[in-house]
């Protein structure tokens, strides 16, 4: 059966990883869908786009009716996590309310759904994190996600849920920095930056985690999987890593922790992802975040 590929969010970082991806794919059809205009248009003329906001349950109804998807992959989502924090009603209607949509949707019209999650559902008390780990966040978007998960788990569709974390990588149109973004911007202007060494994440490359949610879904693969990096480094020795790479000036890098650096929001401090299972079911294998670095500055160089 050809399968019918619809993504949400296809705007953002992953959903446009996700489009440049399988519309490469012989015998899939795409459906690229987000909140506002098709930030695409330019680079893919022949993109099937649709509008679709998920937190409008009539058209969740009607998009889904008319475009018969076989497949959702849902990227879409409120991510910046101190907004979350401070603006708990949209959170909760984007990351949320949003799902339950999609699950009714997808019951009625038999839909695979391939839900995107997130390292901040668990504490950070312990890590790095297998599918088995108990969730625990620490932060309210935190706590919309794992609600997300469980609006998924009691699900009667086909389900799985691709859970990843601190992703990185270039989009078009883009508002939002990321970690090797931010640090070689700001140590090629000069500008002092203190980035903690008491977080601990296993870092995606958005190309990588476009991978594993095409993996899920081109294998109708079910369950939880864990997509990211294997590798374990904290925000200060991924920044001594862009330095390195970019050859700037490692002494503006400022090592920080919780008692130096805060954020609206509490982070769970250990967190990162054992990605094993992914790699023995599904055949997904992530850059190294050295090798991610180098693929960020090609595109960068060339954009
Ligand atoms: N980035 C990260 O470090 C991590 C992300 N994740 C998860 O991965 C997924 C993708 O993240 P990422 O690509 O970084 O997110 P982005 O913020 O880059 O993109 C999210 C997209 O969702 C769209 N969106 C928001 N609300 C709606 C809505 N109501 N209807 C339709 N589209 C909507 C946004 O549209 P608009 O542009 O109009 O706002 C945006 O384009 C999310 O589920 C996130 O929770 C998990 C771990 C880490
Ligand atoms: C801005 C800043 C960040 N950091 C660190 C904190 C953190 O560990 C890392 C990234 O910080 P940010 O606040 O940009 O990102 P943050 O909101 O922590 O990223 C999260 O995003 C959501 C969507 C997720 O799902 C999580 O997996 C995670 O990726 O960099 C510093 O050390 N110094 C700084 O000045």
């Amino acid at each position: 059966m050809t399968k019918r590929i619809l993504i949400t969010g296809s705007n953002g970082l992953l959903g446009q990883k996700l489009v440049e991806l399988i519309r490469q794919q012989p015998g899939v059809e795409l459906i690229a869908s987000s909140r506002g205009t098709n930030k695409l248009a330019a680079l893919y003329p022949d993109l099937h786009f649709v509008p679709l906001d998920v937190t409008d349950r009539a058209q969740v109804q009607s998009v889904l009716a008319a475009e018969r998807p076989t497949h959702i992959v849902h990227t879409a989502a409120m991510t910046n996590v101190d907004e979350c924090e401070l603006n708990q009603e949209p959170c909760w209607l984007q990351n949320v309310t949003a799902v339950e949509h999609l699950v009714e949707a997808c019951e009625q019209l038999s839909i695979h759904l391939t839900h995107v999650s997130t390292d901040f559902i668990f504490s950070g008390e312990q890590g790095p994190l297998s599918e088995e780990a108990v969730p625990g966040p620490v932060n309210f978007y935190g706590e919309s996600k794992l609600a997300a998960e469980r609006a998924v788990q009691a699900s009667t569709a086909q389900w799985a849920i691709v859970r990843t974390v601190l992703v990185y990588g270039i989009a078009h149109d883009y508002g939002r920095t990321n970690i090797v973004l931010w640090v070689r911007d700001s140590l090629r202007a000069g500008k002092q930056i203190n980035v903690v060494d008491d977080q601990f994440r296993t870092p995606t490359l958005a190309e990588d985690l476009a991978q594993g949610c095409w993996l899920v879904a081109k294998n109708d693969a079910a369950g939880i999987y864990n997509i990211s990096s294997s590798e374990l480094l904290t925000p200060y020795q991924m920044a001594l890593q862009v330095a390195e790479y970019f050859e700037l000036d490692k002494d503006l890098i400022v090592k920080a922790d919780g008692s130096t650096f805060s954020q609206p929001a509490k982070r769970p401090l250990r967190t990162g992802f054992i990605i094993t299972k992914a790699q023995q079911h599904l055949g997904y294998h992530p850059h190294t975040f050295e090798q991610g670095i180098a693929l960020l500055a090609q595109q960068t160089d060339v954009s």
